[in-house]
């Protein structure tokens, strides 16, 4: 079974070949067909099942992972949030989130002015791609948990869901 991964993004695609050692794991690149920028919970998990979606298409005997990091807006304050999905060839579609965080103020004013976090973390933090290594959350963290490892939770989410809905056909619980 091949995995593909509806990015390049190595924080992305390092997190899926975490959760599948066994498996030839790809990125691929697709659209997400939502904003650059997501700006709630319900078009960032858009984006994460339209790239899944995609990579599902793409070939025989594979699974398609997309992951999307997004922003959400919860009682005044702006959420770094991140959502993923797995998608088969039969058309079977799993989904989980993962952990969120609130931005400082002075990140969220970036945001509304229309700002994409990636080119905001950069200036933030005079470096490269923060996206592409630890990310918001790494930098806000503290490095506690970085991108990668924040999407290998969520991936492992979804791992362990299709997981359980095999054996479950297989040995007929409901
Ligand atoms: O190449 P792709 O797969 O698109 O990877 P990306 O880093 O652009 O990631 P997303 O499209 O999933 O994220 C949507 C936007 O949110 C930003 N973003 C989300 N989470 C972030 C994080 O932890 N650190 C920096 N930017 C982040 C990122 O810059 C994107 O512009
Ligand atoms: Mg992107």
């Amino acid at each position: 079974m091949k995995v593909l991964v509806g990015s390049n993004n190595p924080a992305k695609v390092n997190a899926v070949q975490k959760v599948f050692p066994n498996e030839q794991v790809e990125g691929v690149k697709v659209s997400s067909n939502v904003s650059l920028q997501p700006f709630s919970d319900e078009e960032t998990l858009e984006g994460a099942i339209n790239r899944a979606r995609q990579c599902a298409q793409m070939d025989k005997d594979v699974i398609g992972i997309g992951l999307e990091g997004g922003v959400m807006e919860l009682e005044g304050r702006l959420y770094v949030c991140n959502w993923g999905a797995l998608a088969d060839e039969k058309g079977n579609l799993y989904t989980a989130g993962g952990a969120r965080i609130a931005l400082p103020d002075e990140i969220a004013k970036e945001l509304k002015r229309g700002k994409e976090l990636g080119d905001i973390m950069d200036e933030y933090t005079k470096k490269q791609n923060v996206k592409h290594h630890e990310g918001a959350i790494g930098i806000f963290t503290n490095h506690l948990v970085d991108r990668e490892t924040m999407f290998m939770h969520v991936v492992q989410l979804l791992r362990g869901q299709m997981e359980f809905t095999l054996i479950r056909t297989k040995n007929g619980f409901k």
